[in-house]
C-alpha cells in the first residue's frame, strides 16, 4: 500500500508535539493535527496559567506575611486585571515553543482542524484522507464534570474558562479537593477571595497523607475553609450560586470552580467505529503504548493511566523511539514523579510510605527528616515540611516531599529509584551549603548509617586505635 505519511499524530499537545517532532527530526514524513490551540492543555488551560496565577498569589501572600526575619511588608495591593495580564503573558511567552512555525521548521506537516479515523491507517482531515503505517493518538483529556442535580442552571468554572475570568471572584466555591482544587484555593485566597472547598474524601487523595496535613493546616490559617462531603445539588443565580452537600450543608458563593477530575478525550473521532478497545476512562494501551491495534498508539491524557505534562512528553519520546527507530520501549513507572504547587509544596517520586508499606511489609524502613533540622529553612525562617525516603535494605523506592520548592529535590531521588545513583553515592556527594538539597544527602546518608557505624567498623577502628596506642 501506498501510504502518504509515515506516521500520523492526532493532538498538539505535550504528547503529540513530543511524538510528532520527534519522528519528524528523525527524517520521517509527519503529519501533526491539531483542532483548536497548539500546546493542548498544559499551555492554554492547564500547568502555565495556573502556574501563573500561583506566582501572582505567592507575592501577595509574602506581603500579607506577619513579619519575619525582621521585615514586614506593606500589604498587597492586587490588581485582577494585572493578574489576568501576567497569566496571559506567561502563555505568550512560552507559545511559540509549541507553535505552528516551530513544528514545521522541525519537518512536520502541520495541519490545524479535527482529525477522524476512518480505516486502520486512514485519518480523514479538512477534507483529505492521509494515510500512514503508524498513527499516534494524543488527544488529551477535559473537565470530568458529575452529573451534580442543578449544576447545568448555573453558571460554572472549569479549568478550561477559569483563567479567563474578567473580575476577581468573591467567594470561590470549590467543589473537588484534588490538585486542581488545592491549587487554584490557595491561591485566589491568597488573591483576596474568599474560598470554600468542598471534598467528600481525602484532599489530594494520591499524596502522603503527613505531607497533606500540613498543608491543609497552612491553607486553613491562610483562610481556607474546607467543607467535607459530596457537593448534592447546586442552584441559584449568576453571582450567587449555593452548593448542597450531602451531609446537610449549604455554602453560597459568587463563582463556582469545578475540579472533579479529568475524562479522556475518547469520543467523536472514530476510536470505537474503527475498533480500538477503550477503558472506563481512557483508551487501553500497552506497556508500549499500544492500542488494541498495534500499529496505533495512544499516549498522554488520552489513555489511561497518570495524566501529568512530563508523563505526556515521556510517552511521547517512547514511541518515537518505537516508530522511528523501531525500538520497543515499555514505560516504566518506578520513579514517576509529580508535584503538588501549593505552599508548600507536596512532592512526590516511586512509592509513598502506604504503597511501599503494602508492598513491603516489614522490610520497609522510613527515614524522616525535618526542614526545622535543615540549617537553609531555619535560615529563611521557613521550616515548615519534611522529607520522606522509603527504603528497602538501601535501596530507595520512594519519597515524598513537603516544603519550600519541593518539587526542585526529586531528580537525586529518582536517580537512586532508578539505579542511576546509589544511596551511597548520594549520601556521600559534596553539596554546597546551605542548601535544601542537604536534606536529600542527610536521608540518603541515613541508608548507611546502621552499616557504616555497626559492628564490623566499630571493630576495625578499635583494632587501629590499638595498633596507634602500641606504637
Ligand atoms: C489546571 C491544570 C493544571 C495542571 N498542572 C499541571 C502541572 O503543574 N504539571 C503537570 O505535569 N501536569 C499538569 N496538568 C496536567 C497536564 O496539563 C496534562 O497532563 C497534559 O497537558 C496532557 O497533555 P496531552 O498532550 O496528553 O493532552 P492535551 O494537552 O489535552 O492535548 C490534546 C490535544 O489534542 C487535540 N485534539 C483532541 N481531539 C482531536 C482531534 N480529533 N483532532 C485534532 N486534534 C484533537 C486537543 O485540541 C488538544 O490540543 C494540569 C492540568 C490542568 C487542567
Ligand atoms: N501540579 C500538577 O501536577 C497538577 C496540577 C493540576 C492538575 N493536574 C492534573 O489534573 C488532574 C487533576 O484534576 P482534578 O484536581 O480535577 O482531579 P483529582 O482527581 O485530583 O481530584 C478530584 C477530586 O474531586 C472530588 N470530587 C468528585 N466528585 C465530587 C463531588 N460531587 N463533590 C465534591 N468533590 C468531588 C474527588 O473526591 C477528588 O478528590 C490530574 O490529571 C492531575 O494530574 C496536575
Amino acid at each position: 500500500m501506498k501510504y502518504t505519511h509515515d506516521v500520523i499524530v492526532i493532538g498538539g499537545g505535550a504528547a503529540g508535539l513530543t511524538a510528532a517532532g520527534g519522528c519528524a527530526l528523525f527524517g520521517l514524513k509527519t503529519a501533526l493535527i491539531e483542532g483548536h490551540k497548539m500546546g493542548g492543555e498544559c499551555l492554554n488551560n492547564g500547568c502555565v496559567p495556573s502556574k501563573a496565577l500561583i506566582a501572582s498569589a505567592k507575592r501577595a501572600a509574602e506581603a500579607r506575611e506577619e513579619m519575619r526575619a525582621g521585615v514586614q511588608l506593606a500589604a498587597p495591593r492586587v490588581e485582577w486585571s494585572g493578574v489576568h495580564r501576567h497569566v496571559h503573558d506567561a502563555i505568550a511567552h512560552i507559545a511559540p515553543h509549541d507553535s505552528v512555525e516551530r513544528f514545521e521548521e522541525m519537518g512536520c506537516e502541520v495541519i490545524a482542524d479535527w482529525a477522524r479515523l476512518t480505516g486502520p491507517n486512514e485519518v480523514e482531515v479538512g477534507g483529505r484522507k492521509l494515510t500512514a503505517p503508524r498513527i499516534v493518538i494524543a488527544t488529551g483529556s477535559g473537565p470530568a464534570v458529575p452529573p451534580i442535580e442543578g449544576l447545568d442552571g448555573v453558571p460554572y468554572l472549569t479549568n478550561e474558562n477559569l483563567f479567563d475570568l474578567a473580575e476577581q471572584p468573591e467567594h470561590l466555591v470549590i467543589i473537588g479537593g484534588g490538585v486542581i482544587g488545592m491549587e487554584m484555593a490557595q491561591s485566589f485566597c491568597r488573591l483576596g477571595s474568599t474560598v470554600t472547598v468542598i471534598e467528600p474524601g481525602e484532599l489530594m487523595g494520591r499524596d502522603d497523607r503527613d505531607s497533606v496535613a500540613v498543608v491543609k493546616q497552612v491553607m486553613e490559617a491562610e483562610g481556607v475553609r474546607f467543607i467535607r462531603g459530596k457537593a448534592a445539588k447546586v442552584s441559584g443565580r449568576p453571582g450567587a450560586i449555593t452548593v448542597s452537600t450531602d451531609g446537610g450543608e449549604d455554602v453560597t458563593g459568587s463563582h463556582l470552580l469545578v475540579a472533579t477530575g479529568r475524562k479522556a478525550r475518547t469520543a467523536g473521532y472514530g476510536l470505537e467505529e474503527q475498533g480500538v478497545a477503550l477503558g472506563s476512562n481512557g483508551i487501553k494501551v500497552d506497556a508500549r503504548r499500544r492500542t488494541s491495534l498495534k500499529h496505533i498508539y495512544a499516549i498522554g491524557d488520552c489513555r489511561e493511566g497518570p495524566r501529568l505534562t512530563h508523563v505526556s512528553g515521556y510517552e511521547g519520546s517512547n514511541v518515537v523511539l518505537e516508530i522511528a527507530l523501531g525500538l520497543p520501549t515499555k514505560v516504566d513507572w518506578r520513579a514517576l514523579p509529580w508535584c503538588t504547587y501549593t505552599e508548600p509544596e507536596v512532592a512526590q517520586v516511586g512509592l509513598t510510605e502506604s504503597e511501599a508499606r503494602a508492598k513491603y511489609g516489614d522490610k520497609l524502613r522510613v527515614v524522616t527528616e525535618h526542614f526545622d533540622h535543615n540549617e537553609r529553612a531555619v535560615a529563611e525562617g521557613l521550616d515548615k515540611g519534611h522529607l520522606k525516603m522509603m527504603l528497602k535494605g538501601k535501596k530507595v523506592v520512594g519519597a515524598s516531599i513537603c516544603g519550600v520548592n519541593a518539587g526542585e529535590l526529586l531528580l537525586p531521588i529518582t536517580q537512586m529509584i532508578t539505579g542511576k545513583a546509589s544511596t551511597f553515592d548520594v549520601g556521600g556527594a559534596v553539596i554546597s551549603y546551605p542548601t535544601r538539597a542537604e536534606i536529600v544527602k542527610a536521608a540518603a546518608f541515613a541508608a548507611w548509617e546502621p552499616t557504616l557505624f555497626g559492628k564490623w567498623p566499630k571493630r576495625w577502628v578499635a583494632f587501629l586505635a590499638k595498633i596507634r596506642r602500641a606504637f
